[in-house]
């Protein structure tokens, strides 16, 4: 007979006038893994924050291992079974790998704490997760695929029933993606229930037995995997049929180069030379660690440049600080757009249209209609929900945080030469990503802004690039273009360059 550890009946959950849960029911038993899917804003992430007593539910029940709650204090979320690994994790990077697992449960004897008890049982702890790490190592020092085991061997400490991984392959390299696959698959067959999070619908097909997938706060598609089409979770996400991902029509880009980097050189880095044209969009594809962020970063100047030269249309620039290569017609969406870019208290459309506010002023006035009306098509544009323009940033869901900070860039009012994104669609879902690549396809073709983005994602680099530089090592390591760039053609040329680990 099969166990269930989780099971949720009618969750409701709302915040002022919206309700992001509304009557959820989902079942896990012992043993399986169920994907949790949904666009921006579903309340995917209120769900397992109702779980893990970060809120108490407005209505519902949930049963851990048979065991039913109203609502659950934190404490008692972890002593029912339940470990959460959120995307940002919660290891202490000054402490060791066991100090960490036993943080808050520290093994003591003649009132002192144990080292060697708690050292011995985390050994046992890291085997089970097959992690790399020993118990002395400082958690701050390990890559990031490490420090997610040192979590969920801290979750199996605590003789976790119920694992949730949120987003959990959002920050890693190809080669620690599986690698935690690996681990699922064994934590599945050891018993746990495991909910995981993703907008990845190939994570779901490789590793899930059972899908649920919210659309505004309701379930929308409850199944097995086994049987299921990408077509129909796309159309149960978005509420609306698939559209066909299409590699858009090549286009004739101008010749005439908008930027031009040379022989740039910077800590990790170089010599790197980048060519993009006017209007052209050229992809950085490398891993996590192959330096493509910090390539990106020194354009900006958010990181300094040891050699090279960096030229904008005629004009050589070499920017020390943000404010420089903003001036020089630069901008960068920076894939931790909620870390970097994100003023929470403010409202969405200040969010969006503080770098515009004065573009669209009219002696010296604030266009208070006009910036309502940018406001408004970058809001349909992206697919922010809700498109509520007065609304805090602090309170809007994870992706659509991820569009305001993008839609400051990619907005009517804005005009920029030089456009530097960084996994432009990364926790953004599949609904909204399409017409992401829309947007910034029509500001180059229309305004003719060269666009530069990194991605590991080899889907996004064929749907959005004209061409795509292979990044490896902190230097490009090859070309495609035309009928060469195909997902194929990518992973091919990625793993045939040695992978590097750490973060970009
Ligand atoms: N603290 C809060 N205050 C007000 N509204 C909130 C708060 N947290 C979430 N919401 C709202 O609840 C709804 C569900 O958000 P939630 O974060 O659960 O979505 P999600 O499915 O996790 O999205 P994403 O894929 O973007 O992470 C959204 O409309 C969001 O704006």
């Amino acid at each position: 007979m099969t166990t269930t550890n989780l099971r949720i009946r009618g969750l409701t959950k709302s915040f002022g006038g919206v309700r992001a849960l509304d009557g959820v029911d989902l079942t896990v038993p012992a043993g399986q893994v169920h994907a949790l899917l949904g666009h921006n804003g579903a309340g995917k992430s209120t769900l397992i924050k109702c779980l893990g007593g970060a809120f108490p539910p407005d209505a519902g029940t949930i049963e851990v291992g048979g065991t039913s709650y109203l609502r659950l204090s934190p404490r008692e979320s972890i002593a029912a079974g339940v470990a959460i690994i959120f995307q940002t994790l919660s290891v202490v990077d000054a402490l060791t790998v066991a100090e960490n697992i036993f943080l808050g449960q520290e093994w003591t004897r003649y009132g002192r704490i144990d080292r060697r008890a708690q050292e011995e049982v985390a050994a046992g702890l890291l085997e089970r997760v097959a992690a790399r790490c020993s118990p002395r190592d400082r958690v701050g020092d390990l890559p990031m695929g490490q420090r997610q085991l040192v979590e969920i061997a801290k979750a199996l400490s605590r003789s976790a029933s119920v694992l949730v991984l949120d987003e959990p392959t959002a920050a890693l390299s190809g080669a620690e993606t599986d690698a935690l696959a690996e681990r699922v698959e064994d934590l599945r067959t050891q018993g746990l229930a495991i909910v995981y999070v993703t907008h990845l619908l190939a994570e779901v097909e490789r590793l899930a037995d059972a899908v649920t997938v919210l659309r505004d706060g309701r379930v929308a598609h409850q199944s097995t995997v086994a049987g299921q089409t990408r077509a129909e979770l796309v159309a149960a996400i978005a509420g609306r049929p698939a559209q066909e991902v299409r590699r858009p029509q090549p286009r004739r880009t101008s010749t005439v180069p908008r930027l031009v980097v040379d022989a740039l050189r910077g800590p990790g880095f170089g010599p790197v030379d980048v060519t993009v044209a006017e209007g052209e969009r050229v992809g950085l594809f490398g891993l996590i660690g192959s330096g493509r962020t910090r390539v990106l970063e020194t354009l900006y100047g958010r990181r300094r440049a040891t050699a090279g030269t960096i030229r904008v249309g005629d004009r050589t620039v070499a920017p020390a600080r943000p404010a420089d290569g903003l001036a020089a017609g630069i901008a960068l969406v920076p894939a931790d757009r909620r870390a970097q870019g994100l003023f929470p208290s403010l409202s969405a459309q200040d969010n969006t249209l503080l770098p515009s506010v004065r573009p669209l002023a009219r002696h010296g006035v604030r266009a208070l209609r006009s910036e309502r009306r940018v406001f408004e098509a970058l809001a349909s544009a992206v697919g922010l929900r809700p498109a509520q323009p007065d609304l805090p940033a602090g309170a809007f869901s994870g992706g659509n945080q991820q569009k305001l900070v993008l839609g400051r860039w990619i907005n009517e009012a804005r005009h920029v030469d030089v456009l530097l994104l960084d996994e432009p669609t990364q926790g953004v879902d599949v609904g909204a990503r399409q017409e992401i690549y829309r947007v910034v396809s029509s500001l180059a073709a229309e305004r003719g802004t060269a666009v530069l983005f990194a991605s590991g994602d080899p889907e996004e680099i064929v749907a959005l690039a004209d061409r795509c530089l292979i990044v490896a090592r902190g230097r490009i390591v090859g070309e495609l273009s035309g009928a060469e760039l195909t997902e194929q053609a990518l992973l091919s040329a990625v793993h045939t360059s040695l992978p590097a680990e750490g973060a970009a």
